[in-house]
């Protein structure tokens, strides 16, 4: 056993830093003590507080009793833990390690739920940062019973502000508080006041506090976006351990790539000078287009690439990018299918574009295709169908790459129903199974299983509007030509033929 982590291992000048940023008053609190905020909030926390630019800390608790063990984890480390940043940045390998000191108070607001109220009540705290996952976010009414601590976490903010209301008085300017929740929701501020207003009206504050939350706080919504890999797997961990001297049970990885797209003034930038630290931080007047450039091109690619490369026996999105054929289908798709129909400057898609191949590339991330394809077809509809539409509407010809990976999509789902399984088979026969809404599989299955010619069994599919939300078959052309490229598929026809490393899809 190597030494734990702790203010011990860090060098004199580290050392110094850790104690000011202990005794810098808590400005910011965590609701979250998971991988994403450590690997992406934190550590811009951390980067700022280096540049000298922010003179707060972090208190940091977890929003539901199974999180205590990270927490107890954190507090034997002296709130310390590393962050291992890896990947391609502009074509380059890059591997970081950072010692991230940026929580002075690490606390489990089950046990200690005074603490929390008396945070809740500082003048100093300015702003409330969560990740909670999208369950987080979920109401579930539970009762007001003071003094004990509240489950859910949005009921715990309709609490804490309201000790801070009677604490700092509602008409006091700056009494208000600032909250990021990053969880993946669309409009994730406005969902998160939505849920603390419910609580406040269940528990039946008075009105005046409910007027304050809504006008003296500000719920922003924002869009985060960077892939964080938590705990390394395999023997990378003990490898580094022994590298570094000492062990960390905290121990995250990260991507290069980060990019924070906040709806909200730029001001704001007085209470996170973040941007100054030169992180890609944007605040922005609307969100949509942000939101819109990630869903379509970055989770457009994943799910264009897919059920085609899956059926091709490929496994992992880097492998994908790597194949020759795949990467030409996949950047031809994006740069003359997707970009197109994204309403924003075409210099900052392209970039955003290239930036999606190198995370895609990145030799430190083995993201499994299999997992990507969990509700594809929901998937399929929302990041991909929409740009087919495009296309539709203006009556332009229909965009092929896209059209083809429909095509896979559908072969991909051609299943049938083995126990409690729906199981299809790859171009090559290896078995495989579907994840994804059980009725829709169930009526899929169906309309394969009947003995069909593929022409009819096209049809049938694209006019399920249970699925694609309208009647696909409605469309000229389209059953015709995924027919044609599922049968070129089957037949292995060249050019929906993989030649590993140099071919054609
Ligand atoms: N890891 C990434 O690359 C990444 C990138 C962008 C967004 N996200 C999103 O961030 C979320 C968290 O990811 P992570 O990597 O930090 O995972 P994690 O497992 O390390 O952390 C999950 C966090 O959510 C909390 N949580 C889980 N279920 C909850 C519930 N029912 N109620 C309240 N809190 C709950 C946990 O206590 C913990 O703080 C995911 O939903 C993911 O979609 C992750
Ligand atoms: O997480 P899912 O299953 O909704 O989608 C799979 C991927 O497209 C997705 O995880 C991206 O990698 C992620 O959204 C990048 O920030």
């Amino acid at each position: 056993m190597g030494k734990q982590l702790g203010r011990e291992i860090l060098s004199n000048t580290q050392r110094q830093a850790n104690e000011e940023m202990k005794q810098s008053p808590v400005t910011v609190l965590q609701i979250g003590e998971g991988n994403f905020l450590r690997g992406f909030f934190d550590w811009m926390i951390h980067s700022c507080r280096e540049k000298g630019l922010f003179q707060g800390s972090v208190a940091l608790t977890q929003p539901r009793p199974t999180g205590r063990a990270k927490i107890a984890a954190l507090q034997n480390q002296d709130g310390l833990y590393t962050l291992v940043t890896r990947g391609l940045e502009n074509g380059e390998r890059v591997e970081k390690k950072e010692i991230i000191a940026v929580f002075s108070t690490v606390f489990d607001p089950y046990s200690d739920w005074q603490q929390l109220m008396t945070l809740a009540e500082s003048p100093s705290l300015r702003v409330v940062v969560s990740n909670t996952t999208e369950a987080g976010l979920v109401y579930k009414p539970e009762p007001l019973v003071e003094g004990e601590p509240i489950q859910s976490f949005p009921g715990k903010i309709a609490w804490l502000l309201y000790r801070r209301y009677l604490a700092l008085g509602g008409a006091v300017e700056g009494s208000g508080l600032v909250f990021l929740p990053c969880e993946l929701l669309e409009r994730n501020g406005d969902e998160l006041k939505r849920r603390v207003l419910q609580y406040c009206e269940d528990w039946s504050l008075p009105e005046p506090f409910r007027e304050w939350v809504s006008t003296h706080n500000r719920f922003l919504n924002s869009l985060v976006d960077r892939i964080v890999t938590g705990y390394p797997t395999g023997d990378q961990a003990a490898a580094w351990f022994s590298e570094w001297g000492y062990e960390d049970a905290m121990l995250t990885t990260a991507e290069p790539y980060h990019f924070w797209a906040i709806e909200a003034e730029s001001e704001l930038d007085e209470v996170l000078p973040l941007r100054q630290a030169g992180l890609n931080v944007r605040w922005v007047d609307d969100l949509r287009p942000y939101q819109l450039r990630k869903v379509r091109i970055l989770n457009g690619a994943h799910t264009l690439m897919t059920p085609l490369a899956l059926l091709h026996g490929e496994q992992y999105v880097r492998d994908v990018m790597l194949n020759a054929a795949f990467n030409d289908f996949v950047r031809g798709a994006v740069a003359e299918e997707i970009l197109p129909t994204v309403a924003m400057p075409e210099a900052e898609l392209k970039a955003y574009a290239e930036s999606v191949y190198e995370r895609f590339l990145n030799p430190y991330i083995d993201h499994r295709l299999a997992d990507i394809a969990m509700n594809s077809l929901s998937k399929f509809k929302a990041r991909l169908l929409p740009t087919l539409l495009y296309y539709v509407d203006r009556e332009e010809a229909l965009p092929q790459r896209i059209v083809k990976s429909l095509a896979a999509l559908l072969r991909y789902y051609r299943v049938v129903r083995e126990g409690g399984e729906f199981t299809g088979r790859a171009l090559d026969g290896a078995s495989y199974s579907v994840r994804d809404d059980a009725a829709s599989l169930e009526l899929i299955a169906e309309i394969w299983s009947g003995g069909r010619p593929i022409e009819e069994i096209v049809p049938l599919l694209l006019s399920r509007e249970g699925i694609w939300g309208r009647d696909l078959s409605a469309i000229g052309g389209l059953a015709e030509e995924v027919t044609a490229f599922i049968l070129e598929m089957e037949d292995g026809a060249a050019h929906m033929k993989i030649d590993r490393g140099n071919g054609q899809l």
